[in-house]
């Protein structure tokens, strides 16, 4: 098998998938250095070439020795590695599917060997605009612009390092539902089931609206320095006027009416605001900013039917056994966007009652774990 390196205490996982890396940091976290399975440098789809690839992923479970019993779940925009179990040492959030992992869980860890990894520009251990370049210096303004197609084919590169030649499923809700739609549609071959969740074929104007809003946001604050701030906190205020402005879009005008109202509180501050300043604190303490200008890129350039003759020729090379799901009260992501995918890949669309909106996809824990366990017959 191709080489994984790495250096420290034994994993636990089997020490062929994987390792800890001098340095980095504690915690469930492992790394991957892909640049020998990927075979030289990863050129990307828009052009841009990266010299070296890291991905930080976590494991649950036990790989059975066919490697048939794998499956990769994937996270959404700020979300990580971090599936599953408390926040600690090396992660900032407690697990963004907790509940949906465990012995006799949706995701049973007695029977699946459950694998996530932190996206392609992200900033949780894997490579991104925070990453050290070849000549030492954060990569900033200089990171390339990545594609789903890139992050997907990052994580085939994964999972032929861990020895997974098929998955046993691909499951994502948003920006990962858009990486677990490309898994199926790129390579038929090893998926043998889909979860796609609270997600779109193809970014919608929307979408795009709301999105490169809230990159304008980042990049008019100062502290911005065209992506060179690092290192350094950077445009956290920018940042934090982007998440607002996403905020809003992930819950429901009906949660926000019944939760805030007009209320305000004794600092005589609106309610609603108060909430949102706490969301855009949250993340600017453990999200990069510019980060979540590529990721954010990334979503804007996302079509499954880019050069496959459309959405609906792409839907068609999927052999995967799919469940497509979205939330009643979601205004990002509506129903009728997995409608589309519903339809190409012809399955029913099921829906998830909910008033939280786009959120609902890791709210709704049980609704969502009773579509996993259809799925997956746990
Ligand atoms: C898929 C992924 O990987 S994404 C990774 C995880 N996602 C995130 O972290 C995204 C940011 N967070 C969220 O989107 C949501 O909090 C979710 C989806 C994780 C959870 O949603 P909910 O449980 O409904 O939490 P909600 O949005 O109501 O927020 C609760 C927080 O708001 C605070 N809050 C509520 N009302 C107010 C108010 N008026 N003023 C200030 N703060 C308020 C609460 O104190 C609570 O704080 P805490 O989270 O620090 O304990
Ligand atoms: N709360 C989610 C919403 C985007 O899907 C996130 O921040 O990743």
């Amino acid at each position: 098998m191709a080489g994984v390196r790495g250096a420290g205490p034994a994993p636990r996982t089997p020490a062929r998938t994987g390792g800890w890396r001098d340095g980095d940091p504690v915690g469930s976290r492992l790394f991957c250095q892909l640049d020998t399975v990927l075979d030289g440098p990863l050129a990307l789809e828009r052009g841009g070439v990266l010299p070296g690839v890291r991905v930080a992923y976590e494991t649950w479970g036990e790989l059975a020795p066919d490697g048939g019993n794998a499956v990769l779940v994937e996270h959404a925009l700020t979300g990580d590695s971090h599936l599953a179990g408390p926040a600690g040492p090396g992660h900032p959030t407690a697990g963004w599917w907790e509940g949906l992992v465990g012995p006799g869980a949706p995701l049973d860890t007695d029977r699946l060997f459950v694998v996530c990894a932190n996206v392609l520009g992200g900033c949780q251990g894997s490579t991104g605009p925070s990453s050290t370049a070849p000549d030492g210096a954060p990569w900033g303004s200089r990171f390339p612009a990545v594609t789903v197609a890139d992050q997907v084919a990052v994580e085939a590169a994964l999972a032929d390092a861990l020895g997974i030649r098929r998955w046993a499923a691909v499951l994502g809700g948003s920006m990962g539902g858009m990486r677990a739609l490309e898994w199926a549609v790129a390579h038929p071959d090893r998926v043998a089931s889909l979860f796609f969740l609270a997600s779109g074929a193809a970014v919608t104007a929307d979408q795009l609206g709301t999105q490169t809003t809230q990159q304008t946001a980042v990049r008019v604050d100062p502290a911005w320095a065209g992506g060179d701030y690092l290192p350094g906190p950077g445009p956290v205020a920018g940042l934090g006027v982007a998440r607002r402005i996403a905020h809003l879009t992930y819950r429901s005008s009906v949660e926000l009416q019944e939760r805030f109202g007009n209320r305000t509180s004794a600092t005589g501050r609106f309610e609603v605001a108060s909430y949102l300043d706490h969301h855009a604190d949250k993340l600017a303490v453990r999200f990069d900013p510019a980060s979540y200008v590529v990721l954010t890129e990334t979503m804007n350039t996302w079509d499954v039917g880019r050069g496959r003759g459309g959405v609906d020729t792409a839907l068609a090379r999927v052999t995967a056994r799919a469940v497509v799901a979205g939330v009643d009260s979601d205004r990002l992501y509506p129903l009728e966007l997995q409608q589309q995918v519903a339809d190409g890949l012809g399955v029913p669309l099921r829906v998830i009652g909910s008033p939280y909106g786009h959120d609902g996809f890791l709210i709704e824990i049980d609704a969502v774990g009773a579509l996993v366990r259809e799925l997956l017959g746990t």
